[in-house]
């Protein structure tokens, strides 16, 4: 028997138990390049803990709504970066830590030119592009360790819009 959660929309405030919204809402900290260009700077609270920063290309198969989420995974020992390399919406499936093991997950949709980053040990559904192309830059530890913990769950949980 599955369980239903239901998107909402992408906000910071929503998000911030989980990790941070990249996006150009709002003023710009900076202004820069003779004017030509707002920076929204350092947005993102990163931990590559003893390992380094690597940046990877994603190329994912896009999912569609309504989705079964079955799986959830965490890093214990760094945070990770979904940026979006297409203007096109994705889906972000995070749940809070209870007791080491993942709670009631919450689904939010992004916006066009919204990117996420995980907190380091957050859980998480994998990246999960809903449409083509699938491609994301991902910035996460690259070190020594075992740095993925998954979950698969005996109930999955039905994602609907
Ligand atoms: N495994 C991997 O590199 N990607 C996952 O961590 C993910 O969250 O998509
Ligand atoms: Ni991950």
């Amino acid at each position: 028997m599955s369980r239903q959660i239901t998107c909402q929309p992408l906000i910071a405030a929503a998000f911030a138990p989980f990790g941070d919204v990249l996006d150009c809402e709002g003023d710009p900290d900076k202004i820069i390049n003779a004017g030509l260009c707002g920076r929204y700077h350092d947005r993102a609270q990163m931990d590559f803990g003893d390992g380094r920063a690597g940046i990877s290309v994603f190329n994912a198969q896009p999912r569609s709504l309504p989705y079964t989420l079955d799986l959830l995974e965490r890093h214990p020992l760094g945070s990770q970066a979904f940026i979006p390399m297409s203007h096109q919406p994705f889906l972000v499936t995070v749940a809070p830590d209870e007791g080491g093991k993942p709670g009631v997950p919450v689904a939010f949709l992004t916006e066009p030119g919204q990117a996420i980053n995980l907190h380091r040990g957050c859980w998480h559904g994998v990246l999960t592009p809903l449409s083509a192309p699938g491609l994301f830059a991902v910035v996460d530890r690259i070190g020594q360790g075992t740095n993925l913990q998954e979950v698969l769950l005996d109930r999955p949980y039905i994602v609907t819009a």
